[in-house]
């Protein structure tokens, strides 16, 4: 029985070549920041409030005027077509079944966006955007998805280049012959290995959001903001909105989990564009957490990939569904109505008890 995404990551695990495996779960480097995505997570108690009369919690959240079924959406990551053979199409028939979850859909999707748009139902759909040193080709695919009714961009911005990722190195990673980025094929697109520097543009500067603005009309979002600065200078660019990400720990290893940053990330946007988080969200009281410390909603990335691997679209519904019951169990557990009742008093720090003089420590 799965009961916890957890459950599914170790089905998928099972079922998939350990190299594909390795490039789903691995981190850059040392994998320390990979690990410390979760590890944050687990440093926050929550604080319930009793006797709420929360009896069914309303997980709904709006943001850029849409409305979202629950404050989490799917991640870009690329080649959903490692982890099942519809790929993206499964991802969006699984999402669409539960209603409105958004689905950022990878530069290197592993299916043509417009056969993903054709599986949407009500899933807002969001395109990632890896600014290519071809504008043209990036340009190209943003109209497509404009076409396709795409809602808006999120331009991702911590890889001038994809980090170092050992696993893949040690494995000497390669897509199999029938995995590729369907978006751009045709293009004259060179897929870079998952350890080549190659035709990502390196040399992007803010302008590149006023570019973005002259070839599309949809809001841009920047995803992999780290730093509260950084955040202030994105709104300063006239970003609509902000991902808090270390990309899954796959680029700069060495940096902080993305909960560690948020509470200064969300003093210095203070409200004023939607505030997103993604990195090592598994369970629904993470969530909580996340909302607590200052996200409107989070991404989910690796755990779709289980899901997809475990059972294609229906795998997807499931993994979501898991989600969705541990979100609502834990709101109603902590006196939540709505997620406008979070507050940050929702949340405090683990911290060790302290000692008391003389007592032993494991003593009664
Ligand atoms: C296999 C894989 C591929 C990814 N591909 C992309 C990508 O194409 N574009 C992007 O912006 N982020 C990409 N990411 C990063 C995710 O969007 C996200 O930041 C990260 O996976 C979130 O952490 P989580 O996996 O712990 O939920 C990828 C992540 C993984 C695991
Ligand atoms: O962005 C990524 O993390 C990633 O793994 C990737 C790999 C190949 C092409 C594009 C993205």
């Amino acid at each position: 029985m799965r009961l916890t995404l957890g459950d599914f990551a170790r089905s998928a695990e099972a079922r998939l070549d350990p190299a594909i495996w390795d490039f789903f779960e691995g981190g850059a480097g040392e994998e320390r920041t990979l690990a410390a995505n979760a590890q944050a997570f687990d440093r926050w108690w929550l604080r319930p409030s009793v006797l709420r009369g929360a009896d069914r919690p309303e997980t709904a959240v709006k943001i850029l005027g849409r409305a979202w079924d629950l404050p989490v959406g799917i991640a870009p990551v690329a080649f959903h077509t490692l982890a099942h053979p519809l790929g993206e199409i499964a991802t969006a028939r699984g999402t669409a079944a539960l209603g409105s979850v958004p689905l950022v859909v990878s530069t290197f999707a592993g299916r043509r966006i417009e056969e993903v748009a054709a599986q949407r139902g009500d899933v807002p759909l969001w395109l990632q955007v890896y600014c290519l040193r071809d504008r043209s080709i990036t340009r190209s695919l943003i109209e497509r998805a404009e076409n396709a009714g795409f809602e808006a961009l999120v331009l991702t911005v911590d890889a001038p280049h994809l980090g170092r990722r050992l696993r893949d190195l040690r494995n000497d990673f390669r897509l199999p012959a029938d995995v590729g980025p369907a978006n751009l094929a045709g293009d004259g697109f060179r897929v870079p290995a998952a350890h080549a520097r190659a035709e990502f543009d390196p040399g992007l500067d803010w302008s590149v959001v006023d570019w973005l603005r002259s070839v599309s009309a949809l809001p841009v979002l920047v995803k992999g903001i780290l730093t509260g600065a950084d955040a202030a200078l994105a709104i300063g660019a006239g970003v609509d909105g902000i991902v808090v990400s270390n990309h899954g720990g796959r680029q700069l290893d060495g940096v902080p989990g993305t909960l560690d940053v948020l509470p200064e990330i969300a003093d210095a946007v203070a409200g004023r564009v939607p505030l997103l988080l993604d990195g090592g969200v598994r369970r629904g009281r993470d969530v909580l957490a996340a909302l607590a410390l200052g996200a409107d909603a989070v991404l989910v990335g690796r755990p779709v990939l289980h899901g997809l691997a475990v059972g294609g679209a229906e795998g997807v519904t499931d993994l979501l569904t898991i989600l969705l019951d541990e979100l609502t169990d834990a709101m109603s557990l902590c006196g939540l109505r709505t997620l406008a009742d979070i507050t940050p008093d929702l949340v405090r720090p683990v911290t060790s008890w302290p000692a008391r003089p003389g007592a032993e420590r494991s003593g009664a």
